[in-house]
This record gives structure tokens, sequence and C-alpha cells, in this order.
């Protein structure tokens, strides 16, 4: 049977999804937040889906991108960078300094183009996926796990967004201490199975959240866990916290910010450093890595251009001794399909990935993916095992269209300064 693999139509829906008031350095998160559904529609009426940021930046070139995929063929996966290149960045997108939202080092037109490929390369995975009858890992080359280990990603956070906002509930109470965090995990733990930890930090001052640290360490003895300030800390803030913790950690994230702070951390001690920050394209992949800055990256595929990138940059830590793990930002089911797609192709992940996707309770979906002993399992079935549910994308493109701009853009000082008018973004080290 002969196929087509045009790409007739390409759709792009924006949405604003639930998200609870996650605490971190810059601020909290928005009560809704944006993100970008893709669908690449083929000429046999086969579509694929993926996700992306859905702030304006992203849409701005996610548009223009869009056009340039008609006509072209599902498969032509390798021909989506390149054409990326073509579309325009504006100068005012590119902030030479770390962006509110992502917290993912400085912001560059690069690292806005690759994010917005992300979401198509994945869409046209699922679709030639589907079409082929193949899983979208066996398009990656075959898996070699058929489940992939997630870590439970703990959050400083209020009971409530801030009195009066419009917002979703949530039934994870407050966490803003040992204790709350305490509970926070044994929640994670028994709603999902995960057995190893990630605390956001940088949100309370260090001496707090070591205390944390070691309270999940008693409470769940020998379990990994890692703490992740994003950068929030000067290189003597960071080698204390590293000496008094460090017994306990899996690896400190992102302690200082850039490479030359956190070459500096690495080399005064023994505990791992991993990032999320410093090393988030190829291009910062050279300094890193000679300079023993980092012993962990942590892959994204919506940072580093999809899943074909996702692996190559697996063999670049492979050939390097540096190990992988995976990062995450707030992401839907597909996203969560995609990541679990790559992730069990990777034979040196050897890290249980991060993922925001508990603290979401609203999905694309038809049937939400599912955490069993915090694993994921790899689905078989053709492209990545989803399905789109119209009516709730519709749903929540409705909330996107009638927002009056407020949300549209994620920006956690923004959140912050409804609850607190005086708050700006903290100065780096802000410890
Ligand atoms: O460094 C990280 O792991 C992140 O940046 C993940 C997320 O952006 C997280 O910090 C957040 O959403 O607040
Ligand atoms: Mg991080």
């Amino acid at each position: 049977m002969t196929r087509d693999l045009t790409i007739a139509a390409v759709r792009l829906t924006p949405i604003l999804v639930a998200d609870p008031p996650l605490l971190n350095t810059q601020g909290v998160h928005q009560p809704y937040t944006p993100r970008l559904i893709v669908e690449v529609e083929t000429a046999d009426g086969i579509t694929g889906v993926g996700e992306t940021y859905g702030d304006a930046k992203y849409l701005e070139l996610a548009r223009p991108f869009a056009g340039k995929l008609v006509g072209r063929q599902v498969s032509d996966l390798g021909a989506l960078l390149l054409l990326a290149d073509e579309v325009a960045v504006d100068a005012s997108r590119v902030l030479g300094r770390v962006d509110v939202g992502g917290l993912r080092g400085v912001q560059t037109a690069d690292k806005l183009r690759l994010s917005v490929v992300s979401g198509f390369e994945v869409a046209c995975l699922d679709a030639l996926g589907k079409s082929l009858g193949l899983p979208v890992h066996a398009l990656l080359g075959g898996k070699v796990r058929d489940a992939v280990e997630y870590s439970a990603y703990l959050f400083y956070k209020w009971a409530g967004h801030p009195e009066g906002v419009p917002s979703e509930k949530d039934d994870w109470g407050a966490a803003v201490d040992p204790a709350g965090i305490v509970a926070q995990a044994r929640a994670f733990t028994d709603r999902y199975g995960f057995s190893s930890f990630k605390l956001k930090g940088g949100v309370f001052p260090p001496e707090e959240e070591t205390a944390a640290v070691r309270a999940l360490a008693e409470a769940f003895p020998g379990h990994p866990l890692r703490l992740d300030p994003n950068g929030a800390w000067s290189v003597e803030t960071s080698l204390k916290v590293a000496a008094e913790i460090g017994d306990v950690l899996e690896y400190l994230e992102d302690p200082a910010l850039g490479t030359p702070a956190m070459a500096e951390v690495a080399a005064r001690t023994g505990v791992p450093l991993a990032t999320n920050m410093c090393v988030t394209t190829f291009a910062e992949v050279q300094e890193a890595f000679t300079k023993g800055a980092v012993q962990v990256v942590l892959s994204d595929h919506h940072y580093w251009g999809g899943l074909r990138n996702t692996q190559q940059l697996a063999a670049v830590c492979r050939t390097f001794g540096v190990g992988v793990s995976m990062h995450s930002n707030t992401h839907l089911g597909i996203s969560l399909a995609a990541m679990t797609h790559v992730a069990a192709t990777v034979p040196n992940l050897h890290h249980a990935c991060d993922s925001h996707y508990p603290w979401q309770s609203e999905d694309v979906l038809t049937e939400r993916l599912t955490f069993d002993g915090g694993r994921v399992t790899v689905s078989d079935a053709p492209g990545l095992g989803v399905e789109l549910d119209r009516d709730r994308l519709a749903f929540l493109h409705q909330r996107w269209l009638d927002d009056d701009g407020t949300l549209r853009d994620r920006d956690d000082a923004a959140a912050m300064r409804v609850a607190d008018p005086g708050w700006v973004t903290p100065s780096v080290p802000r410890w």
C-alpha cells in the first residue's frame, strides 16, 4: 500500500492550562499557563500531534514556520531545523538574560527557534508512526527499556493562588517548610509510586532548603535526592550547601548561574553538578564539558529542538563521560509521551527524568498517561500512542481566547506581584 506522507495542513492551537501556585526563585506560577498544541495532517488524513511553549514569542515563530511545512513530507525531519533558520526572530525577543518563565539560561534566537521546532518534529513523528504502524521509539531506532522512570518534582507551594484570582483548586495543600515538603513527597509516592525526589529550591534561604532535604533523607533513607535553586546561589553558598548535604544528594542542580561559576563549584566539591541552565544548546557544550562544569546534563526535547537532537545530545554526553537526565517545565500528556519515547531509546539515561505532569490537572488527551511505580510504560501503539480530545482542546483554547493577554505569556515575577506588589525578580546570586 502506498501512503501519501505529504503535509496537507498544519493547525496551531494555543491554550491556557491550570497550574498550581508553585514557587521558584523568580516568583510563582500563574494560575493558568500557555501551551501550544501543534497538529500536522497528511494528505491521507492522518494527524500527528506535538506540544511546546505557547507564549507569544513562540507563537510568532510557529505561525510562519507552520506555513513552510505544507507540501513537505512528514518524514522530512532533517529539514525542520534548516527551515527554522529561515524564520526571523524579532530582536526584542532576544533578551540576553535569563528568561522569566523558562529558567533555561540566557535567551537566544536559536533557543526560541529550537523550542518551536520541537513541537513540530514530535507532530511529524507521530503522524509518520501512525502512517507506518510504528511507535515513535521505533522511528528513533528502538527502545532499550519498556518503562521510563520519573522523579517526584517537589515544589514549595501555597495552598492556593492569591485571594480573588480566578484559578482551579488543587488538592496538594501548602508546602513552605520541611514538614510540608516531606508530606508532599509522601503524597507523590502514594499517588504515583515515585522513589526519587527533586526539590525546586532558590525560594527560601539555603539553610531552610537544606533542612528540607535532610528531612527528606530521614523520611526516605537511601532514595535519590536532588536540589535545584536555578542558579540562585554564589559559589561559596553552593559549596557550603554541597558540604552540608552532599552525602544524601544524587546531584546538585544549577547551584550557581553560568558555566564559569559552575566550573568553580565543581572544582571544589565531589558532589555531582547537573544543569538545565548552562548547557541548553550544542554551542554551550564545549566550554562546560572541557571545564568540567557539569557531570549531568538535563536533556529536554523542547529546548534541544526535538527527539532526534535529544538523542544526539545523549551521544555527546556519552563521549565526554557526562551523565544524562531529563528536565521538565509545565507540560501536558503529549509531551510526556514524547519524553517517554525518546527516554526509552537513550541507553545512557541513568537518572529518573523530571516531569511536571502530576501538577497538571488538565490535559488535551482522551486518556491521561499514568505513572506506575514512578514509571511510564513505553507505548508500542503507532505514533506517540495518545489521542487528542477535541472538546478539551476547544475548551482550553477558549480560555486562551478569553484572556485579555495577562496570562498568555508566562511571567512568574508578575504572578508573584499579585500577592506581593513590591516583588522584583531577585538579582543573582540571591544568596
Ligand atoms: O530548572 C528546572 O528544572 C526548571 O526550570 C523547571 C521549571 O521551569 C520549574 O523551575 C518551574 O516551572 O518553576
Ligand atoms: Mg533545573
